[in-house]
């Protein structure tokens, strides 16, 4: 069973796939501890705060309440809600905790295209088709062989960056542990602060590495 925070439907706001209408499964639980998280509700997995589908879907603010869901209750909840989207995003918390060869395999089967967005800090267990974005948490836990593998199968990497210093890291990890040759590699400013963005616009045109900015966070979208 997966343990799902939420199910929604809305516009991908990150990354290569920005503007691209999606339907996220986020899962709870997360151990990294990023100080800028900007979904720390979903840290925690509470016994207590398991609670029914029906209360989960009709959540209207972030809490860490969540619904153990198979991949055939998943399903049906895609069903209910009528989604017009054929992307799937499947976030957290950090979704990697949790196999999802079964889940991405069965919705590339019905159609839809599916991605990961993971920190690399878990083994990635997914289908061959699903894109995997690699948000890669530099000397956090899960160790170097689990980073190393998770930057071999990123489609993208999404670094978040507010200074010098976290884009000195990527570089570094960019030279110890290499990505493929056709892996976008993009930066994404810490929660939209001016001095971020600045350094990442520099940093990009410098590097000719693309820009991800939160676009559903100026939106004011989910
Ligand atoms: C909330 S995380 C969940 C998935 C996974 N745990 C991870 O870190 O990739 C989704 C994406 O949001 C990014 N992110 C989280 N908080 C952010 C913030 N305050 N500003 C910019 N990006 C942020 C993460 O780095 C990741 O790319
Ligand atoms: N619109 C929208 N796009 C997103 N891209 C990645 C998100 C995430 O939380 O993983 C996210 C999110 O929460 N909302
Ligand atoms: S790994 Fe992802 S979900 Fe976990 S704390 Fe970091 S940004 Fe948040
Ligand atoms: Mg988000």
């Amino acid at each position: 069973m997966l343990k799902i925070n939420e199910i929604f439907e809305t516009i991908q706001g990150e990354g290569v796939f920005t503007g691209v209408p999606s339907i996220f499964v986020r899962l709870q639980g997360c151990p990294v501890g990023c100080p800028w998280c900007d979904t720390q509700h979903t840290w925690e997995v509470e016994d207590e705060n398991n609670i029914p589908v029906r209360d989960m879907m009709a959540k209207s603010t972030d809490t860490a309440m969540w619904s153990a869901m198979s991949v055939s209750d998943i399903f049906s909840t895609l069903e209910d809600c009528g989604y017009t989207a054929k992307h799937v995003v499947i976030t957290g918390g950090e979704p990697c905790m949790y196999d999802l060869n079964e889940l991405t395999t069965a919705l590339n089967q019905d159609g839809y295209s599916t991605q990961i967005e993971t920190s690399g800090t878990f083994p990635i267990q997914c289908s061959m088709a699903t894109w995997v974005t690699v948000s890669p948490k530099i000397n956090m836990p899960g160790g170097l062989e689990i980073l190393a593998s998770a930057m071999q199968r990123a489609n993208e990497i999404k670094h978040p960056i507010a200074m010098q210093k976290h884009i000195d890291e990527l570089e570094q990890l960019l030279a110890e542990k290499p990505a493929q040759p056709d892996t976008q590699i993009a930066l994404q400013p810490i929660s939209q602060k001016p001095r971020a963005t600045e350094l990442a616009i520099k940093t990009c045109i410098d590097r000719n590495w693309r820009l991800s900015l939160q676009t559903h966070k100026y939106l004011g979208i989910e």
